[in-house]
């Protein structure tokens, strides 16, 4: 199952990083899931306990997978393609420096948008100038749009 079958998901933030504030990190996350429900009939709703659809944490070197963050810079965060248990999660590498607005350090918001594009279906994409491209791109959150080539990919699966 390479996308989701419904278009409720549920999402659960399951800790957060010393790096912003909790409701920093709790913008940038919905705003992040906002990008992609503006452009498909997907529609996501938080809950605070359970198991979510996409379950959201922040850890660090091996972190309970197969697939240890590597510390500081390199791999930024991974996310699971759709499915049960560990299907859409996403986990953000805590040795990064993630940040609100200010470009010292990752945007959190620009990361979880292209994490959770992969939570939904999505593979990376060559077109530098997609947010599914494999490297990251500062970008203003503020003034962020989607850009068509992402558009196109997420609407091939959930148009
Ligand atoms: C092989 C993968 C586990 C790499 C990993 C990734 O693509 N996660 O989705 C990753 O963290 N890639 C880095 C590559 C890098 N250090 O530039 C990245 O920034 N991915 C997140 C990202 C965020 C925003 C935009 C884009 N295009 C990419
Ligand atoms: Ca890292
Ligand atoms: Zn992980
Ligand atoms: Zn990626």
């Amino acid at each position: 199952n390479y996308k989701w079958e419904k278009n409720n998901l549920t999402y659960r933030i399951e800790n957060y990083t010393p790096d912003m504030s909790v409701s920093e990190v709790d913008d940038s996350l919905k705003k992040a899931l906002e990008v992609w429900a503006k452009v498909t009939p997907l529609r996501f709703t938080r809950i605070y306990s359970g198991t979510a659809d996409i379950m959201i944490s922040f850890g660090s070197r091996a972190h309970g997978d197969f697939y240890p963050f590597d510390g500081p810079d390199g791999t930024l965060a991974h996310a699971f393609a759709p499915g049960a248990g560990i299907g859409g999660d996403a986990h953000f590498d805590e040795d990064e420096t993630f940040t609100f607005r200010s470009n010292a350090g990752y945007i959190l918001f620009l990361v979880a948008a292209h994490e959770f594009g992969h939570s939904l279906g999505l593979t990376h994409s060559e077109d530098p100038g997609a947010l599914m491209y494999p490297m990251y791109i500062y970008r203003n959150p503020d003034t962020f749009v989607l850009p068509p080539d992402d558009v196109k990919g997420i609407q091939s699966l959930y148009g």
